[in-house]
């Protein structure tokens, strides 16, 4: 779910004709509410797949404050922007406590997820010889899979202040860069948890410089999605937490949860001519996109 216009929300917006903001806030505190219940019921090791200690801290809280302010139109592209006056990946850069507990709790969502995918998916890999981790963070999702496949040269792609002290191994390297502008060529580029933090226009141009650098591959490149697809015939529970992360990212980054049709129109703009989704969990889903 993406902001609206203001006129669209005053109409209602996101789907909901009648709907006033009120009602819009009222029914996503329950959503709110109702995930909050499921999340305590689930075990430790669920919860730290799903992030969520990463949202747990003081500036992922102030955000909400500002939030019924800026649906209603209020300044900032994001709450959370307005809330810390700046954007999520810009306050990380001054703010170094904050941006180390946010990357190590990624991090710990991609060591429970990269054990998965290496091991019950190690397909995906095969006939790839290097791989790109775009925004991989610190490199915890990277580190499993160069690990796991030594012949496969990878690069961890983040920005500048995120992998200033990484340190990488014989078949890992860090670069820092901006995915905006550049994207290291390989076989292979992993997105995970990057595609949903960030609007159509943003992905799209995301999407384009990832279609560049598979273009030279002799294989001919793919990329893999770790992302949610937002999906009608969920159960409730499933539902109301793939509402939730949508609602997280609309207050923190103007990011959204995609259905299926929705990132089909994405790679078809971007140059992707075939898709496979791959249900991994209840929750989570991998995309492969292929040229
Ligand atoms: C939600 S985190 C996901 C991290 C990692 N993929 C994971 O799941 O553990 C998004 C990542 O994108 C990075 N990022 C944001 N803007 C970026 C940019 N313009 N270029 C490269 N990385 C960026 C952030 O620093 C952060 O590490």
């Amino acid at each position: 779910m993406a902001k609206s216009s203001t006129s669209d929300m005053e109409r209602g917006g996101c789907g909901e004709e009648d709907m006033t903001i009120e009602e819009f806030v009222e029914a996503q505190a329950h959503i709110f509410k109702h995930t909050m219940n499921y999340i305590h019921s689930t075990s430790l090791k669920c919860a730290v797949e799903l992030g969520i200690p990463a949202f747990a801290g003081n500036e992922f809280l102030k955000p909400w404050e500002s939030f019924g302010g800026w649906l209603k139109g209020g300044d900032g592209e994001t709450a959370f922007e307005v809330a810390h006056g700046k954007n999520l990946w810009n306050y990380g850069v001054e703010n170094v406590e904050f941006c180390n507990s946010f990357n190590a709790s990624m991090a710990a969502s991609s060591r429970v997820m990269s054990s998965v995918l290496v091991t019950k998916y190690k397909a995906m890999f095969e006939g790839v010889t290097s791989l790109v981790d775009v925004g991989g963070g610190i490199g915890s999702m990277g580190r499993a899979i160069a690990k796991a496949f030594p012949h496969i040269k990878c690069s961890v792609l983040d920005l500048p202040h995120v992998v200033a002290s990484c340190k990488g191994t014989e078949n890992l390297e860090f670069v820092a860069g901006d995915m905006f502008q550049a994207i290291p060529s390989a076989d292979a580029l992993l997105l995970k948890g990057i595609l949903h933090d960030w609007n159509d226009e943003d992905s799209l141009k995301i999407l384009k410089r990832c279609r560049e650098a598979i273009g030279s591959s002799e294989k001919g490149g793919k990329l893999i999605i770790l992302d949610i697809v937002m999906d009608s015939k969920a159960t409730r529970e499933i539902a109301e937490l793939q509402l939730f992360f949508d609602m997280l990212l609309m207050v923190n980054t103007n990011g959204i949860e995609r259905s299926e049709r929705e990132w089909e129109k994405l790679f078809k703009e971007a140059g992707f001519t075939s898709y496979k989704i791959t249900s991994i969990s209840s929750f989570r889903t991998v995309i492969e996109a292929f040229p």
